[in-house]
């Protein structure tokens, strides 16, 4: 039987964790958004309310869903912060260790009640689930980017992870208006075990010398009806995320087909992330996106 969610936790304050503490507030949620810097959760409020502007600008909420949406958000420097949630979903970075750190300290103040999720694109949800003291409650709910605009959650269950709280992650998805495409606790899942082999291949077209920046993301997007090219797609989603996947897959699967392209450890190492820093396979700090190849 679901449980009743009136709280939500977020960790981790960036673009997904944004996106998120957003769609939840909207459906009527408390959300209490955490992360590691002050100065990354004023500016998390500041895009939250930004996006949701746009939205009032469209007239596809009232001025009065945006101020209540945004009344609903608070802010929690610390894990303690959270302690009250009934749902904790966890969107810091793709790192195994970092998660597994947060999930430690989290439980240590948690409600024993709350329900326990991550949104990692790639990691195993039974390995994470064994980082807590409650796998039973684990799961993953997988949003996409921009979470305000995508469909769809991919909901996955670790070995442990019992009815309730399927049942009860996939009330919360439906009160934010997603769907629902649930997978089997497998590497990368569903949507990135197609999406980044594919994004990788086009690393690899431009590290070849097969095509330019433009040429490729100008191929996928006219030639296949891309809405995004693959390589404006990295950059969109992060390079150091795309690494990370294409890391949990290469060793998660033990097939070469999907060895990270040395292009891309390269523009990590560099720092190049795509848009969070300004700079991946385009330079975003002028007028307009330039590539960088
Ligand atoms: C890595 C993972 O683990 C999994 C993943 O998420 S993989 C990434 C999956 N995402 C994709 O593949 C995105 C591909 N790109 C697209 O679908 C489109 O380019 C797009 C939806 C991002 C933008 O579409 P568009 O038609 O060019 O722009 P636009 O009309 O301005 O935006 C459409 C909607 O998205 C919203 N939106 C666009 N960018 C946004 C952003 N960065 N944050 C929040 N909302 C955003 C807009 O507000 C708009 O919302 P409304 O429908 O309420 O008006
Ligand atoms: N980008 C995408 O398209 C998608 C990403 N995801 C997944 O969502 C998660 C977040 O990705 P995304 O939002 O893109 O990443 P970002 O890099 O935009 O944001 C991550 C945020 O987490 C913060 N953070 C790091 N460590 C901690 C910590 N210990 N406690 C609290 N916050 C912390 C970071 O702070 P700081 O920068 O200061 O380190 C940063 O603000 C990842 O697991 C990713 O795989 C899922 C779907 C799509």
């Amino acid at each position: 039987m679901a449980v009743t969610i009136k709280k939500v936790g977020v960790i981790g304050s960036g673009q997904m964790g944004n996106g998120i503490a957003h769609v939840a507030a909207l459906a009527g949620f408390d959300v209490v958004l955490n992360d590691i810097s002050d100065e990354r959760l004023k500016s998390a409020m500041a895009t939250i309310n930004g996006h949701l502007s746009r939205q009032v600008a469209k007239q596809h909420i009232t001025e009065d869903a945006r101020k209540k949406a945004l009344a609903r958000i608070t802010s929690a420097e610390t894990l303690d912060g959270l302690a009250d949630c009934d749902l904790v979903i966890e969107t810091a970075v793709e790192k195994e260790e970092v998660k597994r750190k947060i999930f430690h300290e989290l439980c240590a103040v948690l409600k024993p009640e709350a329900i326990v999720a991550t949104n990692s694109s790639s990691i195993s949800i039974t390995r994470l689930a064994a980082s807590t003291d409650r796998p039973e409650k684990f799961i993953g709910i997988h949003f996409m980017n921009p979470v305000p605009a995508m469909e769809l959650v991919e909901l996955i269950r670790g070995i442990a992870t019992d009815d309730s709280t399927f049942e009860t992650a996939k009330e919360f998805v439906g009160k934010v208006g997603k769907q629902i495409a649930v997978s089997e606790d497998f590497p990368a899942f569903i949507v990135n075990r197609i999406l980044l082999p594919m994004i990788n291949e086009a690393i690899y077209t431009l590290y070849e010398g097969v095509g330019n920046v433009e040429a490729i993301d100008a191929a996928m997007k006219l030639g296949a009806h891309h809405p995004m090219g693959p390589l404006e797609l990295a950059d969109f989603i992060g390079l150091d995320t795309c690494l990370s996947i294409m890391q949990v897959l290469h060793e998660g699967l033990a097939d070469s087909k999907y060895r990270p392209c040395p292009l891309l450890v390269k523009y990590v190492e560099a720092g190049w992330l795509g848009r969070k820093t300004q700079r991946g396979f385009y330079d975003y700090r002028g007028d307009k996106p330039v590539p960088t190849r």
